[in-house]
């Protein structure tokens, strides 16, 4: 009987490093990227709803107030907050109906009051809604208690949003509360920021495509697709560059296409230190370099630089790296180049159920999962080996567990910082 393989669940192969002072504080990177990029120029028209997901170009002034008019929120009787008994019963006469869209035309007279249903414009002289709950109706005649209070049940004209008031900023991504708030404005369409031109690749002579055979020592090409979702979620442009040869010759081509049509191009693989590694020098050669290392696990080589107008960044090969480095810089990054309004993703702290082994030195971006305990508290507990390989890891995660450079580990029962990917991918 062959012998299982010996596998070390907390050893990750795929980084036995030690970060040189090279290596830029993810702090540090982040913010240089976010230094060097401005929104790009460039609106476009598009209907109401084609507008989901885009970015508000202009900031959105109301040209009606909401409610448009003073209305009745609930079923039951307008009546003027003057006729309410002070104590005991009263009666009133009851004049007509007022239905939403079909208003009372009249004003209302002392001693009057109206039918009403939810929606219905309130007549001129009423400022209360009796519920019918609350009331007695005898033919043309109601008689109510002493349990109402002037204005209640009444929604005010312009108390959600007044006429002229700005409702929207310019930046905000458009979802489906914005969509509605912009149709109850009577707006059909809307000024939104182009859409974003990314161009991605991937660099590796072991990559195979899905439906080719995989030869010894080939493996399929998973990071386009992951790419390929966190940018299509994004609203980009794709422009999907396949996979590109390990050669000088093959990157340099591809970088030139790229920076010819794309905003931004970002490819995966050939960024570390081998042989095969041509991403980092072909960027030397054709435009700059801002930066290639930062101190983090995953994702230490990632590539920031522009060749020309375009905006580079060059993630590892490791699967999970690219989805790492995506979420903590290339995603904050398009989204400044879109227009889009940039928040920091939340962070929450919950108690570790895992111990976890780190070396100080690199911030690291463990795979969690959270949950909520039966006493309300947050608990976390990693997602098994944490390779940079590794991608059921990110499968099963709802969130990343943020371990700072100068921790040493965690031990079980340990506070920690979480990053819930609710919001984040
Ligand atoms: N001597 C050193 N070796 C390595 C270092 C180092 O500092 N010194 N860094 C390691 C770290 S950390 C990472 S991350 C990787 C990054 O290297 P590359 O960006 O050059 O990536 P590759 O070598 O091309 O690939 C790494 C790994 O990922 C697999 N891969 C690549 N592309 C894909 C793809 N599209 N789909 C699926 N899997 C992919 C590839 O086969 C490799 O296994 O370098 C370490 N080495
Ligand atoms: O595998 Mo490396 O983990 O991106 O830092």
């Amino acid at each position: 009987m062959s012998e299982a393989p010996k596998t070390r669940p907390d050893h990750d192969p795929s980084c036995q490093d030690d970060y040189d002072s090279e290596s830029l504080p993810v702090e540090a990177a982040r913010a240089r990227i976010l230094d060097n990029l401005q929104p790009l120029r460039g609106y476009e028209q598009v209907a109401l709803r084609s507008a989901l997901g885009r970015i508000l170009a202009q900031d959105i002034h109301s040209p009606v107030a909401v409610p448009h008019g003073t209305n009745s929120a609930m079923d039951g009787y307008a009546l003027a907050g003057s006729d309410l008994p002070a104590d005991g019963n009263r009666e009133l006469c009851i004049a007509g109906t007022a239905w939403a869209g079909r208003p009372y035309p009249q004003a209302l007279q002392p001693g009057e009051c109206v039918r009403i249903f939810t929606g219905a414009i309130l007549p001129d002289g009423a400022d209360t809604v009796v519920i019918q709950e609350r009331a007695e109706r005898r033919d043309d005649t109601l008689i109510i208690d002493n349990s109402t209070r002037s204005g209640d049940n009444v929604r005010a004209a312009g108390e959600d949003i007044a006429k002229g008031a700005r409702v929207m900023a310019a930046g905000t991504r458009l979802q489906p509360a914005e969509l509605g708030l912009l149709a109850s404005l009577g707006l059909g369409e809307i000024t939104v920021r182009r859409r974003l031109r990314v161009a991605f690749f991937s660099t590796g002579d072991e990559l195979r495509s899905i439906g080719e055979p995989l030869e010894p020592g080939m493996i399929y090409d998973s990071n386009r697709y992951t790419l390929f979702g966190m940018l299509e979620r994004l609203g980009c442009e794709l422009i999907d560059m396949g996979v590109v040869r390990d050669t000088p010759e093959a990157t340099d081509t591809a970088f030139r296409e790229a920076a010819d049509c794309a905003d931004v191009l970002i490819t995966s693989g050939g960024v570390s230190v081998g042989e095969a590694d041509y991403v980092k020098t072909t960027l030397e050669a054709l435009g700059e370099v801002g930066f290639w290392k930062v101190a983090m696990k995953p994702g230490r080589p990632l590539a920031f630089g522009r060749i020309s107008d375009c905006v580079f960044f060059g993630l590892p090969g490791n699967p999970v790296s690219v989805m790492v480095t995506f979420y903590q810089f290339v995603q904050p990054a398009l989204r400044k180049l879109m227009g889009e309004a940039v928040t920091d993703p939340i962070t929450v702290r919950a108690r570790c159920q895992s111990g976890l082994k780190k070396r100080p030195g690199r911030f690291e971006f463990q795979r969690g999962i959270l949950s909520q305990g039966d006493d309300g508290e947050l608990n976390v507990h990693k997602t098994g080996a944490q390779g940079s390989g590794i991608l059921t890891s990110m499968s099963h995660a709802n969130c990343f567990i943020l371990l700072p450079v100068e921790a040493s580990g965690i031990e079980p029962g340990d506070w920690v910082d979480v990053q819930p990917f609710h919001g984040l991918v």
